[in-house]
């Protein structure tokens, strides 16, 4: 587990980040765009820990579980089963029968898999449980929009938040295929605030009660030096929040923008705002799955735009030892944003999203040095081979044309 307290090198000398001025200037400027285009203020003295894979990221979110007093509010995309399924239930279903309110909010679909008899002990234990739009009770346009956040938040102290799903394929250390490489944050300070935000929004429409003698209203000691804005993104038609907080990532981005996705299958839009961006001089940076990715289907509507992307200086890896899950992205060293969006259109139109957008150079290099590493066990896409890759290839790339709006 890697801490705020832990500061590795900067990844690249060559970045400007090394001067204070430029790192401070830099950094208001990106706080101030942000501010401005999405309404919400950062706010400062927030503690972040980095969570690398499921090794780091279960232990921490059980303790956090574990040692409830108060409330635990829990929202995930995908409960699906395991060992590790059976743990946080009863995790969960414990702290319930010790009387702290707990509350859990599953996606209609991602959830779905949910083992029935987890779901009866929580129930019977006093978790409230509550589905987001279960598909067969909508209409087929609601149907499209699923709670794709994941977040965790105990005694409104200390909040989780990133890629992780509740599944056997988050457990370990990307080790081997069967164990996904993933990232999940723990955040302490006010930013605690905003990320209950995020999972009272979505528990509003989902439950009768939208508060109750419960709900407290802690006050937040500083405790480190992470400004973060907590930016949620909404189902909706046309441009959303987690839009422009991408945009004015790129746009922002002087030497070096950085993306790790699960899923990258974005519109034409934001296909030509990288290739803007690498154009523009800054080194663009991609990563993702490779030969093991869940979604063959996503991968090829995303290697559509390989050919145009490599043209324009983008640099793609596809990691090779299993599926690459977590949802990063860095921006000159001084600004990273973390949390459950994908580069696709699913996170980027259609679903609700929760991403922190922080502002800390020692943060920011964590997740570039565990980039760096992802990098060392990556493929670098040709841009001469890729070229020349198969017609079946090819074909395969077009005909998912089609559906990936929905991707
Ligand atoms: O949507 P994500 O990024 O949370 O990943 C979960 C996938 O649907 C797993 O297949």
């Amino acid at each position: 587990m890697t801490s705020t307290q832990d500061q590795p090198e900067l990844t690249s000398p060559d970045l400007e980040t090394s001067n204070p001025a430029t790192v401070q200037d830099r950094t208001e400027r990106i706080r101030r765009r942000l501010e401005r285009l999405i309404g919400i203020a950062a706010t400062e003295g927030n503690a972040l820990t980095a969570l690398r894979n499921g090794d780091e990221i279960f232990p921490a979110m059980l303790t956090g579980i574990r040692s409830a007093e108060h409330t635990v509010d829990m929202m995930t995309f995908v409960y699906w089963k395991g060992d590790i399924a059976r743990e946080f239930a009863q995790a969960l279903a414990e702290r319930a029968r010790a009387g702290v309110r707990v509350r859990l909010l599953l996606d209609g679909f991602g959830s779905r898999l949910i083992e029935k008899d987890l779901l009866r002990e929580m129930e019977r234990a006093g978790v409230q449980v509550a589905w987001f739009r279960k598909p067969l009770a909508l209409s087929p346009f609601k149907q499209n929009h699923r709670c794709h956040r994941k977040v965790l938040v105990v005694d409104e102290q200390t909040a989780f938040t990133g890629g992780v799903g509740i599944a056997e394929e988050w457990c370990g250390n990307a080790r081997t295929e069967h164990e996904w490489r993933d990232t999940h944050v723990e955040v302490r300070g006010p930013a605690v605030d905003g990320v209950a935000a995020a999972f009272a929004q979505n528990w509003a429409e989902c439950h009768d009660e939208l508060f109750d003698a419960r709900d407290r209203f802690v006050p937040h000691r500083p405790q480190g030096d992470a400004v973060v804005q907590v930016v949620r993104g909404s189902a909706s038609f046309g441009w959303q929040d987690m839009q422009t907080l991408i945009r004015v990532m790129l746009e922002s981005a002087e030497d070096r923008f950085r993306l790790a996705t699960a899923y990258f299958s974005p519109d034409a839009y934001f296909v030509e705002l990288l290739c803007a961006t690498a154009r523009r001089g800054v080194e663009v940076e991609i990563l993702l799955p490779g030969p093991h990715t869940d979604k063959r289907v996503c991968q090829l509507a995303g290697q559509h735009y390989y050919e145009d992307l490599t043209a324009c200086g983008v640099k793609i890896y596809q990691y090779q030892p299993t599926m690459m899950h977590a949802k990063v992205i860095t921006v000159d060293g001084v600004a990273a944003l973390v949390g459950s969006t994908n580069f696709n259109r699913r996170s980027l139109d259609h679903d609700e999203e929760i991403m922190l957008a922080v502002l800390e150079q020692k943060f920011t290099a964590i997740l570039d040095s565990h980039f760096d590493e992802d990098v060392a066990a990556a493929t670098l896409i040709q841009e001469g081979r890729w070229k020349r890759r198969s017609l079946l290839q090819r074909a395969r790339e077009v005909a998912v044309v089609p559906i990936r709006r929905f991707l």
